[in-house]
């Protein structure tokens, strides 16, 4: 039985956190807006607002005020960041949700012996609150934000430095996330890297080069046996 097996020791899979293991464009864009409306300006709209979403806060504040017509220096206004990371620390899980099965998911990956990190653009202190709020937090070794590496993502040393945080071999390890950054990121590390098509992204996700995309959160598993089934293949005809 392959729950008792522990085939996946000695693997790290990496996770980013936004639009891959949690819904959380409620809560992000809800802060957004209540900032731009008590700034006088229109409101943006869930949809188009969420692919803002992956590369930070302040990256979602800065175009998302843009596009709602606010001039450069508004937008890039530090007052203005400081409140929208005490209005979000304020309503983190009012509506974000783990995405349908991600606990199951994650519960087989470890069984089998796989550990689990997080690696996102969301600050760590704000990542680790909402995990907790979802009872996520648990099930990772690590949950490493930008502020906990030398270069975040699309850099791979954000991905390098979590593997190793969770006391990992970079060389054993795969990125799961949403978006052009943790694409970018894993081709920088030298890693695999499966895609949502459920998350964030303003570019189609079929363009963003991953290794295999998934539908479903709990595709993950299924995704993570092909590649390990590649990678043992092509050493083995590597001799
Ligand atoms: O943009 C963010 O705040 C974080 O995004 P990520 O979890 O997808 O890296
Ligand atoms: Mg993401």
């Amino acid at each position: 039985m392959r729950m008792t097996d522990r085939d996946l020791e000695g693997w790290t899979v990496l996770f980013d956190l936004d639009g891959t293991l949690v819904d959380s464009a409620p809560d992000l864009i809800g802060t957004l807006n209540r900032l731009l409306v008590e700034e006088g300006l229109p409101p943006v709209e869930m949809e188009a607002a969420s692919t803002l979403i992956g590369s930070g806060a302040r990256a979602l504040l800065v175009h998302g005020f843009e596009a709602a017509g606010a001039d450069v220096e508004r937008a890039r206004s530090e007052a203005l960041f400081e409140r929208f990371l005490v209005d979000y620390a304020g309503h983190i899980a009012d509506g974000s949700r783990a995405f349908e099965g991600v606990v199951d998911t994650l519960e087989r990956l470890k069984a089998r012996g796989a550990v689990l990190a997080v690696a996102t653009n969301k600050r760590s202190d704000l990542s680790e609150l909402l995990l907790e709020k979802l009872r996520l937090r648990h099930h990772f070794a690590a949950v490493v934000g930008p502020d906990r590496v030398s270069a975040r993502k699309p850099s791979g040393a954000h991905l390098v430095e979590a593997v190793r945080t969770a006391g990992g071999d970079p060389a054993r390890a795969i990125m799961v996330g949403d978006a052009a950054p943790d694409a970018q990121a894993a081709r920088d590390a030298g890693m695999a890297c499966i895609l949502t098509t459920f998350g964030y992204t303003p570019v189609p996700v079929e363009d963003l080069g991953g290794d295999v995309l998934i539908d479903a959160f709990e595709d993950v598993e299924e995704a993570i046996d092909g590649l390990l089934a590649d990678f043992y293949v092509s050493r083995a005809l590597r001799g």
